[in-house]
């Protein structure tokens, strides 16, 4: 075949994009799986083989990152494009897809110039000076059902809420002007028990993007009323991406992925790894925490995965958690990391780690050592979220199985990571259920969804989507929660390659129709948007 370069300007010159025209850079994070999509749209009644179980009624909703303009830098990361959420309908065995952008403020200017207008990850410094002042997040790493409204959230900004239905931007979401940090983490926790959600922001004290030590923990009540905001300090502004609950603690885990702002100030990446840095974990109280109640211990340099669950037990903190090895984030290498290098993925092992704390005898600065590890390197850990913050006893994760057989030659580079087999594990029995699909096929995130609201812990069903990489394309796998070694129970059919996303969650069609329901009689106000700038913008004299 013969293929035609067209004559015309550097799109980058030096690594920075130097005309209007849209083309993204010819790099690995724009590349392969991970191609920029950008499709908004609608499909109904996608194609389904087998059948899928009649327990299986609502909406898996999920969001990956997608850039809607071609970046400033070059140099560009995956985790810095525009969230846009897609969400599969499922009702009596049809199935329905709807993908839309979050509309941020980000994503209006930018649409508005038709072009990119801020810069690198987590630094302001690095925008067209038009922008300053703005909200910049670009809310793509989870998307969080809460009271009637889907909250586009990433960890460096505040949450954006959707309609369920249509999946249109509301608008910021500041809880009725209840929660007023710059920052809002990815990964709130609704508990079991209570129906409270337990959220929080790191890097919190200014703009979200300084390096501020400040933590803050929130907890609203199910009527939608806040009940707790409490703030600590972090013994250095790190990377905090998920937490645990228990009945009476909140645990947040720390990475040595450091921020800096003199290195912001000058341009340079938000994070840098600190080789010689310890991981922490943050442990407070759930009720009227005090600045001093802060605990904060330590152990061996690793990075953290995601949160599999947390509960209590014997008056002892069970956490569990993927610890790695070593820097996943091999983007934001160390400081002194030798410049103009390409940094390179590292090869690293992440076991779910469980962590047995006692909070009343544990103090500040202690050292702490796991107390057991799966027997395999995984990540995206879910469990039957009916047993948030309560003794659990299973997880599903998906494990990365290096001596598998893998299709390089078809398949290129697993982009994101080679997660290719959905995993099944009991901590009381040790018992592991695998299944691998082959040697094109990796999967993303994957959802539980209870067989009835009063079935055992994890009788149900599993769901993920299925990357198939040698055709560019993805499927969705629904798999009996016991079972997953029988194979799918039933595929839906995609015609469309998504791009590897973060996170999802299953919403039962019940739970969407009652708040709907709330939301229209006038039972519940609307959820309205953000009334007023963020407290840090109006200190930077910005109004809008
Ligand atoms: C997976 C973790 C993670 C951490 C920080 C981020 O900004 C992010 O964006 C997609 C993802
Ligand atoms: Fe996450």
């Amino acid at each position: 075949m013969a293929s035609r370069i067209l004559a015309q300007q550097p799109v980058y010159v030096n690594g920075i994009k130097a005309t209007n025209q849209s083309l993204f850079p010819n790099t690995e994070p724009f590349s392969g799986f991970n191609r920029p999509s950008r499709i908004q749209g609608d499909i109904e009644d996608l194609e389904v083989e087998g059948t899928i179980p009649k327990a299986v009624e609502g909406t898996f909703y999920r969001i990956q990152s997608d850039h809607k303009y071609a970046p400033k830098f070059e140099s560009d990361i995956h985790f810095n494009g525009d969230g846009i959420v897609g969400a599969f309908r499922i009702s009596d065995g049809c199935v329905d897809w709807k993908q839309r952008y979050v509309e941020t403020d980000r994503y209006k200017v930018e649409k508005d110039a038709r072009k990119n207008l801020f810069g690198k990850y987590r630094n302001p410094y690095t925008d067209h000076p038009t922008v300053k002042g703005l909200i910049r997040t670009a809310a793509n790493t989870n998307v969080f059902f809460w009271r009637g409204v889907l909250l586009a959230l990433k960890e460096d900004g505040p949450p954006f809420a959707l309609d369920p239905d249509t999946l249109a931007t509301i608008g910021r979401y500041d809880f009725d002007g209840q929660v007023l940090s710059p920052t809002f983490t990815a990964h709130p926790k609704v508990d079991a028990t209570t129906g409270e959600l337990i959220c929080f922001g790191y890097e919190a004290g200014g703009d979200g993007n300084d390096a501020s030590k400040e933590v803050v923990i929130y907890t609203i009540g199910p009527d939608g009323v806040k009940r707790e905001e409490a703030w600590y300090t972090a013994p250095y502004c790190g990377l905090i991406h998920d937490c645990g609950i228990t009945e009476n603690y909140v645990v947040l885990a720390m990475s040595p992925l450091k921020a800096s702002l003199d290195r912001i100030q000058k341009g340079g990446n938000h994070w840098a790894w600190d080789p010689n840095e310890d991981q922490m974990y943050g442990i407070f109280p759930r009720h009227g925490g005090k600045r001093e109640d802060a605990i904060w211990v330590r152990s061996t340099t690793a990075f953290h995965g995601h949160v599999a669950g947390a509960y209590e037990e014997d008056g002892k903190i069970i956490f569990d958690a993927g610890v790695a090895n070593g820097n996943v984030f091999f983007f934001f290498p160390p400081e002194d990391a030798e410049p103009g290098k390409v940094a390179h993925r590292n090869k690293i092992y992440s076991p779910v780690t469980r962590w047995i704390f006692d909070p009343k005898t544990l103090r500040s600065g202690e050292w702490v050592e796991p107390a057991q590890k799966c027997p395999f390197s995984s990540e995206f850990s879910r469990i039957d979220e009916r047993y948030n913050g309560k003794k659990y006893s299973q997880l599903w994760t998906l494990q990365v199985d290096p001596t598998r057989p893998y299709d390089v030659a078809r398949c290129g580079s697993p982009a994101g990571g080679l997660f290719n087999v959905l995993t099944h594990y009991n901590w009381e029995t040790g018992e592991l259920d695998e299944y691998f699909d082959g040697p094109c096929t990796t999967f993303q995130e994957p959802v539980f969804i209870p067989e009835s609201d009063d079935a055992p812990e994890g009788h149900g069903y599993l769901m993920a989507l299925m990357n198939r990489l040698d055709e560019l394309r993805n499927d969705i796998g629904i798999f009996d929660a016991q079972k997953l070694n029988a194979g799918p129970v039933a595929i839906i059919k995609l015609p469309l390659k998504f791009k590897l996303g973060f996170h999802g969650n299953w919403v039962d069609q019940r739970e969407i129709d009652m708040f709907k329901k709330a939301r229209e009689s006038g039972k519940i106000k609307p959820a309205l948007p953000a009334q007023k700038p963020l407290p840090w913008q109006l200190s930077n004299g910005h109004s809008n």
